[in-house]
């Protein structure tokens, strides 16, 4: 079953309080940061203790992701060297602009793997996508590289790049959306949305989390751990929707060993795609396929 991505939480690289216990919330992955919620005065110590908590720290079967400096910054190359050191699963570079940003990057992660005899290509990548020019470049960017596990936008930035500013209804993010999901399936990786930054607006946090997941987004980049649990509610298949997609499953397989890709459930062609979107609700609701009755 692939992992679900629904939530992916910031947390501060500078703020061991946060830190320590991050994994509890029930985010599917913990994202520390240190870029821009770490200040220029803290940016060392902040990799020292993202170090630390890595390598010492037991964070369960929860995902762990590092945001990295840009490496046009004085902290990029240091920061790749420790995250890989430490063991990080995924390295997140935002402010992703062109394929070279990428593969500066892996050939980093590739020397430290190759120093410290990690497995190479065990590291993995996200990319943050956060300007008009790596909205631009979005497909050439997923697929730069087989470590890329998904890519992003980063809205707060990609806003200020255009001009403009977040709505109520994010309209100004729409074709940025658009384009960075599109890339990310051309590439077969998954999407993540934005943060959401008014914590306290319970309601505008949802609609936007309703309308990622109907454009087709994985998940969300979440800033706070009181925003985990509605995504976790969204992205929840009915009951109805799991019963149809084991039943579905279920049909299909009756019709594979009968040689027939094709057939019809309750008068509705169940084929190939009706399938996939079987399966993808079969794994947001976190059921083995082949274990389970079908009602
Ligand atoms: C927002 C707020 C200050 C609110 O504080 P509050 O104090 O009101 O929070 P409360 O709810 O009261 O906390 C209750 C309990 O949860 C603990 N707790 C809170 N938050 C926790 C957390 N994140 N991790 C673990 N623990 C946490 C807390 O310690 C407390 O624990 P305890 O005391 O034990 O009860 C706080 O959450 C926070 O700092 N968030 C992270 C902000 C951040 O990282 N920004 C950078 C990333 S965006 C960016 O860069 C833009 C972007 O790049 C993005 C893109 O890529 O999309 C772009 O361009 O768009
Ligand atoms: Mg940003």
């Amino acid at each position: 079953m692939s992992r679900l991505r629904r939530t992916m939480m910031y947390v501060p690289g500078h703020n061991p309080g946060m830190m320590i216990d991050a994994n509890i919330y029930g985010a599917d992955s913990i994202m520390f940061d240190l870029e821009d919620s770490v200040s220029l005065m803290e940016k060392d110590s902040a990799r020292m203790l993202v170090y630390n908590a890595i390598k010492h720290i037991d964070y369960g079967d929860t995902e762990v992701v590092v945001r990295i400096n840009g490496l046009d910054t004085p902290y990029g190359y240091s920061d790749i060297e420790a995250m890989v050191r430490a063991g990080i699963h995924v390295i997140r570079l935002p402010k992703t602009e062109t394929a070279q940003d990428i593969w500066a990057v892996e050939k980093k992660i590739e020397e430290v793997e190759k120093a410290i005899g990690r497995e190479v290509g065990s590291t993995k990548m996200m990319a943050a996508i956060e300007s008009a020019l790596g909205v631009v470049n979005a497909v050439e960017i997923a697929k730069a590289s087989d470590r890329l596990i998904g890519i992003a936008i980063g809205a707060e930035d990609f806003v200020t790049n255009m001009k403009t500013k977040r709505s109520v209804d994010g309209i100004e993010l729409l074709y940025a959306r658009s384009q960075i999901l599109v890339a990310a399936r051309a590439a077969n990786i998954a999407a993540l949305d934005t943060v959401y930054s008014d914590v306290n607006n319970e309601e505008g946090f949802k609609k936007e989390v309703e309308l990622i997941k109907q454009l087709g987004f994985d998940g969300k980049s979440v800033i706070n751990p009181r925003q985990i649990e509605p995504v976790h509610e969204i992205y929840a298949p009915s009951k109805a929707e799991i019963i149809h997609a084991k039943n579905v499953i279920k049909a299909i397989e009756e019709a594979e060993k009968k040689g027939s890709g094709v057939i019809s459930l309750n008068g509705k062609m169940i084929d190939k795609p009706i399938v996939e979107r079987a399966q993808r609700i079969l794994t947001l609701a976190n059921i083995q396929i082949n274990n389970e009755e079908v009602e």
